[in-house]
């Protein structure tokens, strides 16, 4: 296994017999942040769920802080240090913001401490915190979904689509929070994203994933990175 904090080799993954994710090779270093692109039905999210262990890899590795993660549960790969903003809404409803974000910590000390961190990057859901989950608004629940993440302090986050359905102030806001959060905690962040702006405006490094496949990848900053991405985004 290479020194990255996660490493992917030739992994393959999908649902059935069926592979959805295709020999897919990927590295990451510790706070860095890729995002990976590509249109619906490409595997994004397959992807994302596999490095968790929602599903079993068919064939290839996954390499996490240095030991092999290939075929562990996803509880398992939490307690590493790998937290999964999923594209669903995974909050329970019925309890409140501050219910379930208290899932994400061990004990209540730990819990009062970290509110802060959530504070600072979402007000908002602070204000909230009586208020039942169910009745957050989509852009709110977005923001609850992060911070349940966040209050783990992971090294790693899996962020799936988080600006799909927001409005661009919020959208904003949300690269904005990303941003500060690897420069305040050395994160990693691997976010699968098909909002182009907003994935090269907090990623180091961009991926191409199509029907399963990576094929390209490049630096966010590079001058013909937006019109490459582009093309391999339109309808
Ligand atoms: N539970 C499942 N059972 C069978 N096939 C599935 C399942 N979930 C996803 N798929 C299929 O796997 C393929 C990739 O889906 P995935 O959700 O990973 O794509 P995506 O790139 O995240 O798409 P989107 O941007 O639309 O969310 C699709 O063809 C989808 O129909």
């Amino acid at each position: 296994m290479s020194s990255g904090l996660l490493t992917l080799e030739g992994l393959t993954s999908g649902y059935g017999s069926a592979p959805v994710v295709q020999d897919v090779s990927l590295s990451l270093a510790p706070g860095e942040i890729l995002a990976v692109l590509g249109k619906n039905g490409m595997g994004k999210s397959t992807l994302l769920k596999t490095i968790m262990g929602f599903l079993p890899a068919m064939s290839g590795r996954i390499g996490f802080d240095g030991a092999d993660a290939t075929g562990r549960k996803p509880f398992e790969m939490a307690r590493m240090g790998i937290a999964h903003a999923p594209q669903e809404y995974t909050l329970f409803q019925d309890l409140t913001v501050a219910e379930n974000l208290r899932l994400g910590v061990s004990d209540d000390r730990t819990f009062r401490e970290r509110l802060e961190d959530v504070a600072a990057l979402f007000p908002r859901i602070i204000e909230r915190q009586k208020q039942r989950a169910g009745t957050l608004s989509g852009g709110e629940q977005k923001m609850l979904l992060m911070s349940r993440a966040l209050i783990a302090r992971p090294k790693l986050m899996l962020i799936d689509e988080i600006s799909e359905g927001l409005q661009p102030t919020m959208i904003e806001r949300m690269a904005d929070a990303l941003r500060r959060t690897r420069a305040q905690t050395g994160v990693a962040i691997l976010l699968v994203e098909q909002h182009l702006a907003f994935a090269l405006s907090v990623a180091d490094r961009y991926a191409v994933l199509k029907l399963g496949e990576i094929v390209e990848q490049g630096r966010a900053g590079d001058a013909s990175a937006a019109e490459t991405l582009a093309g391999h985004l339109k309808v």
